[in-house]
């Protein structure tokens, strides 16, 4: 830890983010702990079915917001069920509250914190508590808290569920596709989607300045490409979309300010405000989103960057004027 004021106010505490920092004061993210698959075949030991997986998500956190397009855009929503935890992370970590919009009480294993239901699946668990986190209702335990791998199990593994036909075809990670979808994981997680915590939550001056070039060459990089092409693998909606939209739609109203990446806003970057807002209005994509949520997280959890809580008015974004990217 490089300040002693961060050190103190970090010792004793259950929330991951504060617990991942080097000694050069760079954020290094932990590697996810439960790797299970579900399958359609069932050869896993995790079969897909109707019903048996819960998800425990915050609809502030990004990683979990991958997991909830990909569930409405699959048209999951019947199949996969969810909680939604408090947007406040307090030093016991995420818990459950039905007091606060869109929040509800953990009804499948009725727990206070999420770090009960990871004692449920582990005993001994030492690890990071964090969302998204897929439970199995069936042999009690936790399949994934990857949301990269999470998004690919939903994506081809719940076909037999999926309420359209169109739904059903939709496949985020077509075979053919995959490297290209993986080359461009490899820069944008990084640069972007892990970019911007790096930024936040860097502790020294050396950290930020790195991890703030990295974020601004990669949304620069993907400007260019947004200029020619529709989506980021070209005429196809991938998850490597999914993937970069839940860090764009929070930039201007969160990291720019509370991240301090603030050498623009993605409303001066005139394709990715485009992207951002088609994304947004694909059916179903919207009411993934919740600003509420997103701010108030954000601003009023981590006190060591923003100790009174306050939450800023933010800008005002129209995410529902058309983007005209139709075209490309
Ligand atoms: N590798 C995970 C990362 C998930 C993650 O970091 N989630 C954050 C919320 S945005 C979290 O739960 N943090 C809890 C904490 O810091 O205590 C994934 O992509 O699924």
């Amino acid at each position: 830890m490089a300040t002693p004021q961060g050190k103190t106010e970090d010792h004793n505490t259950k929330q991951s983010w504060r617990t991942s920092v080097n000694d050069k004061g760079e954020y290094i993210r932990k590697a996810s702990s439960f790797r299970n698959w579900i399958s359609a075949d069932g050869s896993t030991g995790f079969p897909a079915e109707s019903g048996r997986y819960h998800l425990y998500v915050s609809l502030a956190c990004p990683w979990a917001h991958r997991t909830l397009i990909v569930r409405v855009l699959k048209g999951l929503e019947d199949v996969i069920s969810v909680t939604v935890v408090d947007w406040f992370l307090s030093e016991g970590g995420w818990s459950f509250t039905d007091k606060k919009p869109k929040c509800g009480l953990d009804t499948v294993n009725n727990c206070t914190y999420l770090k009960e239901i990871y004692k449920k699946a582990d005993p001994e668990y030492n690890g990071n508590i964090t969302v998204p986190c897929l439970w199995d209702k069936i042999k009690k335990t936790i399949v994934n808290n990857e949301s990269s791998e999470i998004i690919r199990m939903l994506t081809s593994e719940f076909n037999a569920f999926c309420k359209t036909e169109e739904q059903k075809k939709l496949d985020l990670y077509p075979e053919n596709l995959r490297q290209q979808i993986d080359v461009v994981n490899d820069w944008v997680y990084p640069q972007i989607n892990n970019g911007v915590y790096r930024c936040g939550f860097a502790q020294s001056q050396e950290a930020y300045n790195a991890a703030v070039k990295d974020v601004f060459e990669g949304l620069d990089k993907a400007e260019s490409i947004l200029t020619k092409q529709r989506y980021l693998i070209g005429k196809r909606f991938t998850e490597a979309d999914v993937r970069l939209f839940t860090t764009l739609v929070r930039f201007d109203t969160v990291y720019h300010t509370h991240f301090k990446t603030n050498k623009k806003r993605i409303t001066d970057y005139p394709n990715l405000w485009a992207y951002v807002r088609e994304l947004f209005q694909m059916p179903g994509v919207a009411a993934t989103v919740d600003q509420e949520h997103i701010m108030k997280h954000y601003y009023e959890s981590h006190k060591s960057l923003n100790p009174l809580g306050i939450v800023p008015v933010g800008p005002d974004l129209d995410f529902m004027s058309p983007h005209g990217r139709e075209s490309l």
